[in-house]
């Protein structure tokens, strides 16, 4: 079938398998240019593997580092007559690149949140790797089914104690608008936290322990975003900002255990980039199209890949082998470019400045909306949009 974008909202409900899979093999290219990675690691689980910062981890870690990956990820196949998601057409991407350089990768189709998923993995740790070095949590969903009752908690992208209002972009009509959003309840803040805080991360790292395969000195990483001011009512200073600190809480507790046999828990806190997550938190893309000028401006910009290169590369797997340097709460900060004083001053003055008619001209809207196509497989040069394309791609893949 001829496959063309179709916008619903802050989603993309088709998408081209060809552009993903140029996608991924950008991304693998790009890291393959940086080099291998002194230490990095060589048996690695990435939950939330199949798009945004859990991809680009992926890829750093099979093609920087020439490690075994297990991805875990849930996304929907293409039929003969209808596309399946991006996050299903990169890991087929990522399988195909991966196995043409005789590297392991095994992935899973399945609801991270269960216990189903968990045991499965430890099963094919055993059964492949005996253990693993490194477990990169990148999961971002609205809901989770909880693993004992089968109840349904969904997040909130809400603030707390009053509503906000505050000058943003309406991604359908390309116009600024002023948007306000309600606070969240007790109860969704609650389940905000349920959902996106750090119980399931330290689910994951229970079984695995106590399953005996996580080898010495095992590192794992979750990920966040603080901002600034800018975007602290909505995000920070909100009910995902809630489920945020309880990830780091989870960190601790995490870093404490796995110290003992020489290991780290951190959260890494990365800048703000286009993926699916982010179109959906109310003020990002305007947040972001505005960010990105500057930072691009600087010399400074970074996608997810070049993200997560300099997380493994700077932080986690420092050539010189040094412990990287930490904040007050043992966070990785990568969002230190973006967070630089002149970037976010020039946020301030122009936010009050934005209109529908200078938004293109003042941010990197435009380049916003090209790079949320992207995501999808759309837009990408060398890519034959009016070709026929088959949108079944099959791949070995484990479902539950
Ligand atoms: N996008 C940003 O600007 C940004 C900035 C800093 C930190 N982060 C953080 O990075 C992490 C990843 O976000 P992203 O923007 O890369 O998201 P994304 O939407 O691109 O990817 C989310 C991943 O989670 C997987 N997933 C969702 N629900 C699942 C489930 N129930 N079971 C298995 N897999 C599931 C998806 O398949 C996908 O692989 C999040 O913790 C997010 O808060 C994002």
């Amino acid at each position: 079938m001829i496959i063309k974008p179709k916008i619903r909202g802050f989603i993309c409900t088709t998408t081209h398998p060809l552009g993903c899979e140029a996608n991924v093999l950008e991304q693998i290219n790009y890291t393959k240019t940086k080099g291998q990675l002194a230490n990095g690691p060589k048996r690695v689980l990435v939950v939330g593997a199949s798009s945004g910062y859990g991809l680009s981890s992926r890829i750093a870690a099979a093609f920087g580092s020439g490690a075994a990956t297990i991805g875990v990820f849930f996304e929907k196949p293409g039929t003969e007559g209808k596309p399946g998601t991006a996050g299903w057409y990169n890991s087929a991407a990522f399988d195909k690149f991966a196995k043409a350089e005789g590297l392991y990768a095994k992935s899973l189709n399945c609801d991270a949140f269960s216990h189903e998923a968990k045991a499965k993995v430890v099963e094919l740790i055993k059964q492949d790797l005996g253990q693993i070095d490194l477990v990169v949590y990148s999961l971002a969903s609205p809901v989770r089914k909880m693993p004992d009752t089968g109840e349904l908690v969904r997040s909130a992208l809400k603030p707390i104690g009053k509503p906000y209002t505050s000058t943003a972009v309406d991604t359908n009509k390309d116009t600024i608008i002023e948007a306000t959003v309600e606070p969240a309840t007790e109860q969704e803040i609650q389940d905000t936290v349920t959902v996106m805080g750090g119980q399931d991360w330290e689910l994951w790292l229970h079984a695995l322990e106590k399953a005996g395969v996580l080898a010495d000195g095992c590192k794992t990483v979750a990920y966040s975003y603080i901002g600034t001011e800018l975007t602290w009512p909505i995000y920070w200073h909100g009910a995902l900002g809630k489920a945020k600190m309880d990830l780091d809480r989870a960190a601790h507790a995490l870093d404490s255990e796995l110290a003992v046999k020489g290991g780290s828990a951190n959260v890494a806190v990365l800048k703000s980039v286009v993926t699916q997550a982010s179109s959906a938190i109310p003020v990002m893309p305007l947040y972001i199209a505005m960010v990105f000028k500057k930072m691009r401006e600087q010399g400074l910009h970074e996608g997810c890949m070049e993200q997560i290169y300099r997380l493994f590369s700077e932080r986690l797997y420092r050539a010189d082998g040094q412990k990287p340097a930490t904040d007050d709460e043992n966070r990785l900060r990568l969002d230190d470019w973006e967070l630089r004083a002149d970037i976010q001053q020039h946020c301030r003055d122009l936010w009050p400045q934005i209109t529908t008619e200078n938004l293109s001209e003042l941010t990197d809207y435009r380049e916003y909306k090209a790079e949320f196509l992207r995501l999808f497989g759309f837009g990408i040069e060398g890519i034959d949009y009016e070709q026929d394309v088959n949108p079944l791609v099959e791949f070995d893949v484990i479902e539950l």
